[in-house]
């Protein structure tokens, strides 16, 4: 089992470049087999993630060609041999359940393992499933496997109880290829939803409205090979620009969308933090005042981000004052707390709710990365830590963070992968 050991490394300085995102490659890469011509990705991440796409997409019958060096892949599906995403893979990987709509509506069948909760929370599949009942799909769920079947997908008027990202997202490829309109309300209005929407039209599909809360889909009757730049990754963005702040570093943050940051910055500056727009990308300080508490509640998009919700706690945890944190879309995504706590910081939870006394100098210590974004947090904790932090279960930062230690290494971190 790998590790990271971070030392504390000073203001970190110099430029960054961000690579495309995790969560706007997953639902496009699932969108590709909705056609049998060949899609053509760009900008694609060299993430576990994305590995394990690849290799379900090739159980499903794709022909994958990758050239990692120069991020791109290539996804033909001439043919869909089986139906089925299977235990192994959806277990590695939650969004293994986005195949599910392009299943459906290519071949009118889908049999997806249940993904079950994980670290951050119960995160049931009910409102795809109630997408797919919309569109004239039976659904039933026996063995820790739920099954979509159709003979034909139509048009409907769906409301989306919550406006779930991965709902949205399966439910609009499902109905791609429906006869007739689909009118989806209450939507997640995510940049990657967007980025899903102009993969799609690119194919052939006719939608409109993403990015608001109505999306609007005519569907067609077959769907053509593309060509697509995938987004820059907004929260890879939002944790390099925490960690300018937290080592009270100067860096500049290329290709990015600052539109798609827009609540990150705002909460930076309100710590102190200075965040300049320029045309070569974002330039953060945290040298230029001592940096102060601030409160913040994750939303859906355009509210503060959930997944940047563990990276500002360790930010908070260094700075003056006392910060709440409400976490209001996973009800359970507070695990880096006593991770954090065992590196001296000062949180206390309540509920969903996170009270931080600030301004603790953090100690480096024995810690567990138990996902994605409470890894990162770890790290960023470690930068600014007496002595070093020793992160295991670093598998969950690979899963979503390309070149994660090189990057870091690039702005001048002391952060070094071993393998155990
Ligand atoms: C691969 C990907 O894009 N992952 C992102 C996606 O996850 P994901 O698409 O899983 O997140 P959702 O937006 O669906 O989940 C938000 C909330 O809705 C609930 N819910 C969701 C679906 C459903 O059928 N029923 C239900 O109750 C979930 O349990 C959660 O409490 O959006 C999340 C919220 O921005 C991000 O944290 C994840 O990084
Ligand atoms: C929670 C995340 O991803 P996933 O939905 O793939 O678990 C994340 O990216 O922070």
């Amino acid at each position: 089992m790998a590790k990271y050991l971070v030392q504390k490394s000073g203001p970190l300085r110099g430029e960054v470049t961000i690579s495309g995102s995790k969560n706007a490659v997953l639902p496009i890469m699932a969108a590709a087999i909705l056609t049998d011509e060949a899609c053509e990705l760009t900008e694609v991440p060299a993430l576990r993630d994305v590995d394990v796409m690849c290799r379900l997409l090739g159980s499903l019958g794709s022909k994958i060609k990758e050239e990692y060096r120069d991020n791109k892949l290539e996804i033909e599906t001439k043919e869909i041999m089986t139906c089925e995403a299977p235990y192994e893979l959806v277990k590695k990987m939650r969004a293994s359940i986005l195949v599910m709509g392009p299943l459906l509506a290519r071949t009118g069948k889908a049999r997806i393992a249940l993904p079950g909760g994980c670290a951050i929370g119960a995160r049931p599949i009910d409102l795809h499933l109630k997408g797919f009942q919309a569109l004239g799909a039976k659904i039933e769920e026996g063995h820790g496997y739920v099954e979509a079947v159709a003979d034909k997908l139509t048009g409907n008027n769906v409301y989306l109880d919550f406006p779930s990202v991965g709902a949205t997202e399966n439910i609009m490829m499902a109905a791609v290829l429906a006869e007739g309109i689909t009118i989806l309300e209450n939507v997640a209005e995510e940049p990657e939803i967007v980025d899903l929407a102009n993969f799609l039209n690119r194919m052939g599909a006719k939608i409109k409205g993403a990015g608001t809360d109505t999306i609007k889909i005519e569907g067609v009757s077959s769907l053509h090979g593309a060509k697509h730049s995938v987004i820059p990754d907004r929260i890879e963005t939002g944790t390099f620009m925490v960690a300018a702040a937290i080592t009270r570093g100067n860096v500049l943050i290329k290709n990015v969308v600052p539109d798609h940051v827009k609540p990150i910055i705002a909460k930076l500056k309100e710590c102190g933090a200075a965040v300049e727009v320029t045309d070569e990308g974002l330039i953060v300080r945290g040298d230029v005042a001592p940096l102060v508490a601030t409160d913040i509640k994750t939303l859906p998009y355009p509210g503060f981000p959930t997944d940047m919700q563990s990276q500002f706690m360790s930010l908070l945890a260094t700075t003056k004052g006392s910060s709440i944190v409400i976490e209001t879309v996973f009800e359970n995504r507070y695990m880096h707390v006593g991770e954090l706590n065992r590196m001296g910081a000062n949180i206390k939870i309540e509920g969903r709710s996170a009270v931080i006394q600030g301004e603790k100098l953090l100690q480096g210590a024995q810690v567990i990365s138990t996902d994605l974004r409470a890894g990162a947090a770890l790290v960023l904790a470690g930068l600014t830590a007496e002595g070093t932090t020793e992160i295991s279960e670093i598998y969950h930062i690979e899963r979503g963070y390309e070149k994660f230690v090189e990057k870091f290494k690039g702005i001048g971190a002391t952060i070094i992968r071993v393998e155990e």
